[in-house]
């Protein structure tokens, strides 16, 4: 049976930890001393359908998470709460993203496309057509780091479309490129619609949006506002951001100022609790049972992050039997030995360290 979605999220949150050193980041993977981690909550629990054949907009202004979304979806990046269930091959095209700048043109075509699940004769059979679209010439045997900003763009574009995805999600592609390839893009993006693909468009620009887009999603300092029609809430989203330009710098800076720091005291205790008491007005079910399936919930496809203490122990013997060989290694004595008398290890023995200084000499 045909999934009723192509893409369903359930209450998914993005923490980021925002360590102020390496030190940091080290101490807290092996879960070392009391490191202070401050964090930031990208997305505060987003529950979001696009169905098959629909062109889904993602709107909201700088940092309100659309890029986030489309990253989890396309699998770059993990959710760290909730659900995300993608029912067909994902394609993201945003700029430069997805391609390895160290490798060239061509060998990008080839990594997407083996990525992609193509064989080496279906990437041959659309290499041509892509390094046409891309209109970048000779330089597709180049890095893609020598590449300008348009021109990685546009090869990221014709991978994407040519490489025949399920679901493409575009981020911010379109704001690249002169009118012409624009207009190619549009054209491309318009027969995928026609073919019944599904797309997310994550943009800034509202006329794309409402030339594109079926329906919209309004993202707002990480929680999912609205999700309608795209006229409706490209209006709503119009509307408000025409009165808040309106409003003075002091006000606009405040308002800012406590969204973000909503975002960095997010408590995900309190959204799971929150989620819990929601769900229960609805259920017939014990309070108990709400509880365990909203649990399940936001932690069903999420992997551990920090170390568990058996782990640590294996971790912790690993290394110490790394330096107990490396030892008698450079010590010149036998496993035996050390084993039975462990400090001999201080006292190397004598032809190895002559063994040693010959090697040297003889240099
Ligand atoms: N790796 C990261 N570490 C810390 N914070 C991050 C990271 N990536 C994104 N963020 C923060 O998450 C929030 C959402 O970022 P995101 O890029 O999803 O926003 P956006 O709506 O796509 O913004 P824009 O329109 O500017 O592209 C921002 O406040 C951003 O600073």
């Amino acid at each position: 049976m045909e999934n009723q979605y192509k893409v369903e999220l359930h209450n998914v949150t993005k923490e980021y930890d925002l360590y102020r050193s390496n030190n940091d980041k080290l101490k807290h993977f092996f879960n070392i001393g009391n490191v202070d981690v401050p964090r930031f909550w990208s997305l505060k629990g987003v529950s979001l359908n696009v169905k098959p054949g629909e062109a889904l907009g993602i709107i909201g202004i700088n940092g309100s998470g659309k890029s986030t979304i489309s990253n989890i979806i396309s699998g770059i990046i993990p959710q760290t709460t909730g659900t995300v269930d993608v029912h067909g091959d994902t394609s993201i095209i945003s700029i430069g993203a997805g391609l390895k700048w160290n490798l060239t043109g061509d060998e990008n075509i080839r990594l997407k496309g083996l990525m992609q699940g193509l064989s080496i004769k279906e990437i041959q059979a659309v290499r041509d057509d892509i390094v046409d679209f891309a209109d970048i010439g000779d330089f597709i045997g180049q890095p893609v780091k020598d590449y300008s900003t348009g021109m990685r763009s546009r090869l990221g574009f014709a991978i994407a479309v040519h490489i025949n995805p399920d679901i493409m999600i575009i981020d911010e592609a379109l704001s690249v490129g002169d009118d012409t390839f624009y207009q190619k893009c549009v054209d491309k993006i318009m027969e995928f619609k026609k073919q019944g693909k599904t797309i997310i468009f994550v943009s800034h620009n509202l006329r794309q949006v409402e030339l594109l887009c079926d329906r919209v999603a309004w993202m707002h300092f990480g929680d999912l506002l609205e999700v309608g029609e795209t006229k409706e809430t490209v209006d709503h989203y119009r509307k408000f951001s025409k009165d808040f330009k309106a409003q003075t710098a002091a006000y606009r800076k405040k308002y800012q100022v406590g969204k973000k720091k909503e975002q960095a005291d997010f408590d995900i205790a309190a959204y799971e609790r929150q989620l819990v008491e929601e769900k229960a007005k609805d259920s017939d079910k014990s309070k108990q049972a709400v509880s365990r399936q909203v649990h399940r919930t936001l932690y069903k496809q999420i992997l551990p992050e920090k170390m568990t203490i058996g782990t640590k122990l294996v971790m912790l013997v690993a290394i110490v039997l790394f330096l107990f060989f490396a030892l008698v290694n450079v010590s010149g004595h036998s496993v035996t030995s050390a084993i039975e008398n462990p400090t001999v290890l201080l006292h190397p023995v004598n032809h190895y360290i002559k063994s040693q200084s010959v090697l040297f000499n003889s240099k």
